[in-house]
């Protein structure tokens, strides 16, 4: 079956999911023209998934790509936060802020059961999952309704498990990727591979239809892509700047300027790796650390200094999550930058 027909659009695009630069605003653009638009629903409360999918429902009989996290939720080691939040104290000197009194970081929950009662009202045609997928039952009930399930491999062996798992169709996810790293089973950065390298890998291996994303951002690597045998691509970093994100101001600046081509893959954030462009925080702390709290509970800290200083105007402590290809980044709309990307696309 062609992918096209598995994700039920007309172009093999998909638009990639970006938790915190978007909404289902975007999703609804790209949808507008025939490639699939992804709404990131592992930062939505409850109640804001279901407004989002009922939005969407008024809007569109397309299919949305809904996607979630399925990562295994470690709890809080109050020992190592603790000593995070003293490799920090410097800036919480700078900025005034009580460390003993911080709010908690933004939710990232994995899928659940009640999630999964929510889309069993709607019903999505399309859903993908980061970090692997969630276990047996859970996955079930999202594929009793029909959904095609697609989740990311950063390496071999992680498409190789996500084919005996369940999975419809595969995200391979190059080195070049912005945001976070689907990776599940292993954490060791140096076996992570370019996103060419990682597609003829995985196409070599596995026989579902592979995805390839990572530093894809114009028509010409749209079709260097397909040529190499994906079915389809996933496209992130090329929207940051489209008109229907939420990019932040301090984070287009950071795309916009000199030095958007240094990005680093950084676990100060989250505690998980993602790439993302070099900013203070990453210079002096170095981008990865063996201090930092496990996913998610890194992002409580260094988003209460975070606040504080976007608040003077500075991205020192921002995520600015970006791949390392950013020329095709331009300011339209996301239906202009699908149609650019389309010409990459043989008819
Ligand atoms: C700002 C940003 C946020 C992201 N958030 C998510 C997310 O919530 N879920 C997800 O599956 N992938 C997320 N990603 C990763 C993308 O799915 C995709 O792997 C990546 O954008 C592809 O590389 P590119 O940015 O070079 O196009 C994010 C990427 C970016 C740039």
């Amino acid at each position: 079956m062609r992918i096209q027909e598995l994700l039920g659009v007309d172009l093999p695009i998909i638009q990639a999911p970006m938790a915190g630069v978007q909404n289902s605003k975007l999703a609804l653009a790209v949808s507008s023209v025939g490639a699939l638009g992804s709404i990131p629903c592992a930062m939505l409360s409850h109640d804001a998934l279901r407004a989002e999918l009922s939005h969407i429902q008024s809007q569109t009989q397309a299919p949305i790509n809904v996607n979630f996290f399925s990562h295994h939720q470690a709890e809080l080691n109050v020992e190592r936060d603790a000593i995070w939040r003293r490799t920090l104290a410097p800036y919480f000197r700078e900025y005034s802020i009580d460390s003993d009194a911080l709010p908690e970081g933004p939710s990232r929950q994995p899928f659940s059961n009640t999630v999964a009662d929510i889309l069993e009202e709607f019903r999505p045609r399309v859903v993908s999952f980061h970090f692997g997928l969630p276990e047996k039952a859970l996955l079930a009930r999202v594929k009793a309704w029909g959904a095609t399930v697609l989740s990311t491999a950063t390496t071999l062996e992680e498409a190789l498990w996500l084919e005996a798992n369940g999975a419809d169709a595969i995200i391979a996810q190059g080195l070049e990727a912005g945001g976070h790293r689907g990776m599940f089973l292993s954490e060791e950065l140096g076996l992570q591979v370019s996103t060419y390298s990682l597609l003829q890998q995985i196409l070599a291996r596995v026989s579902l239809p592979v995805i390839a994303t990572g530093g894809i951002v114009d028509a010409k690597g749209v079709s260097a892509a397909l040529s190499l045998g994906a079915a389809a691509v996933q496209v992130g970093t090329a929207y940051l700047l489209c008109d229907e994100t939420n990019t932040s101001t301090l984070h287009r600046q950071a795309i916009k300027s000199n030095r958007s081509h240094k990005t680093v893959i950084t676990n100060l954030f989250s505690g998980k790796p993602a790439r993302g462009i070099v900013n203070r925080v990453i210079h002096e702390l170095g981008p990865i650390s063996e201090l930092a709290p496990e996913f998610p509970h890194a992002a409580t800290a260094i988003t209460a200094i975070r606040q504080q200083a976007e608040a003077q105007g500075c991205s020192d402590f921002s995520p600015l999550w970006c791949g390392q290809n950013t020329t095709g980044c331009k300011e339209i709309s996301a239906a202009e930058l699908t149609l650019e990307l389309a010409r990459g696309v043989e008819v």
